[in-house]
């Protein structure tokens, strides 16, 4: 269904391949995962598809693409955009219209469905990802994961043979992310749609995937089944980590394989519970929140918190899409708006919001680098060093909008941190990074609660809260339900749980490094 023959690509800006001599087939039906480190080409190769790349980012592509036996370069754009759905990684910046409704028909409406046909369409849509009360919403109101559900259903409603949609689940919640994966999957099923699909955290999409593409950062690939790619792969879900480790055959792809292949350990520790490590003790509170209340028109986004961050604490706030994470930062970092309730600090107080490309104005990675030594009074060169270690391939001379979302990130990242804050607060910031970076960015995060700053996380990422946080505080419509220590707050819940959690459960282990330390 899709073919790429000898495909190359280069951006105009930039002599290196982004692409080198790409070749592979995907079936009808057949949904493919793509993974590969930050910044390695996965969004290119996927916006060669409908031809986004070049038509749209400028660079020069050789080599052939098919789509259903048709040359893509040959087809009129209008049937490419029938065949090809294409949701990119920023839901924001595709969309066309001003509500929910507007944009959910909009595909349909430029593709000239009928009037009653789309109505029904766009009824179905709503309903299937859960969005119908926020239809009339403007779009540019709705949290980062609402937004997202919104960017799939406008692409989904049109019933497109092919999807490719680039990292769709990752400002998603837990749940959020399996209903959409589950729908995507029974469209495979159902309809033999086929689906290319961008995922860094590989545990949500593995148990629907049929195989996986692999984009090198030397800009090859390799596409195969899913052990077999996996098995030698740079980067790899926990549960694939732990069955390498353990040696386990076959390796583990879903929790179901992993329990069976651990349970004669599981009846080990039975019988001779292993020590767990103790929370780490925390230091005195910097940061008093009293009864804040944040208030939208028409919508009460945080009801009465009250939360105390302490030194040397990194904690999690976690929760369901639209419960308030976002609005809550905010305020606990004074530029939000706050209807009632007071927050009392004396530190200073550092946000890096969810859409942190915003914050990138200067022409190249370089300038931002110099500007944030600058204004945080550093030695020059001390921001591109944290750069360097979070991302260490970034292209200095590259100009901020040219970099993939997981470098936009770590650039903004970089440049808040060499300011120094002391309470450090971070709104989704594994979006777009693989697990390396994500392991970068839990070091930083430990070596700045270890200097005895207070770190908050907003994140539905488990495994990034698992292996870097002290504490969960899981919110709910606007209040906060639970807060407590990381192990009891994760192992507990059935959402929150990480893969190492369900294959240990009952023993409440959260990473692969603990189970191994367990299993010794
Ligand atoms: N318009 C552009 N001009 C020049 N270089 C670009 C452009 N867009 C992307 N790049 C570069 O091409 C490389 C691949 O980017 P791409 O967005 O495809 O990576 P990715 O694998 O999707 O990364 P991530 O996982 O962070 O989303 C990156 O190094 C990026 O800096
Ligand atoms: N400017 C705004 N106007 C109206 N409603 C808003 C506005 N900003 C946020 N909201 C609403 O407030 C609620 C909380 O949003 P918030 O962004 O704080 O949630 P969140 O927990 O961070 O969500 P996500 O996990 O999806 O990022 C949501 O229902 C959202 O639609």
């Amino acid at each position: 269904m899709i073919r790429f023959d000898d495909v190359t690509f280069r951006y105009a800006s930039n002599d290196l391949f982004r692409l080198d001599g790409v070749g592979f087939t995907i079936e009808e039906g057949e949904l493919c995962l793509v993974i590969g480190p930050t910044g390695s080409g996965k969004s290119t190769l996927l916006g060669c598809v409908n031809n986004l790349v070049p038509l749209f980012t400028g660079g020069v592509r050789t080599g052939r693409i098919t789509v259903d036996d048709r040359d893509t370069t040959l087809l009129p754009t209008r049937e490419l955009a029938t065949t090809v759905g294409y949701v990119g990684q920023d839901p924001l910046a595709g969309f066309v219209t001003d509500t929910v409704e507007e944009e959910l028909a909009y595909s349909m409406e430029q593709l000239g469905f009928p009037e009653a046909e789309m109505r029904r369409r766009v009824e179905e849509t709503l309903d299937l990802l859960g969005i119908a009360d926020l239809r009339r919403r403007p779009l540019r109101s709705l949290s980062g994961g609402q937004q997202q559900r919104v960017a799939i259903g406008s692409v989904l409603a049109s019933s497109p043979r092919v999807l490719v949609l680039d990292e769709p689940t990752s400002a998603l919640d837990p749940i959020a992310a399996e209903e959409v994966l589950a729908l995507i999957s029974r469209l495979v099923r159902d309809l033999g749609t086929t689906v290319l699909l961008a995922e860094h955290r590989m545990e949500r999409v593995i148990e629907f995937a049929d195989s996986v593409l692999l984009v090198h950062p030397d800009a090859t690939v390799r596409h195969g089944p899913v052990r077999d790619v996996l098995r030698d792969a740079p980067i790899q879900p926990p549960l694939v980590e732990l069955g390498l480790g353990q040696g386990w055959d076959p390796l583990p792809l879903t929790i179901r394989e992993g329990r069976r292949l651990a349970a004669l350990q599981r009846r080990r520790w039975q019988d001779d519970p292993p020590a767990l490590p103790a929370p780490p003790a925390a230091g005195e509170t910097i940061l008093r929140a009293e009864g804040v209340v944040v208030e939208y028109p028409g919508v009460v986004a945080v009801r009465g918190v009250d939360l105390a961050l302490r030194e040397g604490e990194v904690t999690a706030l976690m929760g369901r899409n639209g419960c308030g994470k976002s609005s809550l930062l905010w305020a606990l970092q004074g530029a939000g708006r706050t209807s009632a309730g007071r927050v009392t600090t004396a530190r200073r107080v550092s946000l890096v919001p969810q859409t942190a490309s915003d914050l990138l104005y200067l022409a190249s990675v370089r300038a931002e680098c110099e500007a944030g030594d600058v204004a945080a009074g550093a030695p020059g060169g001390t921001t591109e060093a944290l750069l360097r270690n979070l991302v260490p391939t970034i292209d200095l001379d590259a100009h901020p909008r040219d970099l993939s979302e997981g470098q936009k990130i770590a650039v903004v990242l970089a440049v808040e941190l060499v300011g120094d804050p002391e309470v450090v607060l971070l709104d989704e910031p594994t979006r777009g990074l693989d697990y390396a970076a994500k392991a970068v960015l839990g070091d930083t995060i430990a070596r700045m609660a270890a200097e005895g700053r207070s770190v908050v996380i907003a994140t539905h990422d488990v495994e990034m809260a698992a292996r870097s946080c002290s504490r969960v505080v899981v919110m709910a419509e606007g209040e906060v339900v639970s807060d407590g220590p990381a192990r009891e707050v994760l192992a507990s819940s059935q959402l929150l749980a990480t893969q190492v959690a369900k294959v240990a459960n009952p023993l409440p282990l959260l990473t692969v490094e603990e189970y191994e330390r367990a299993a010794r």
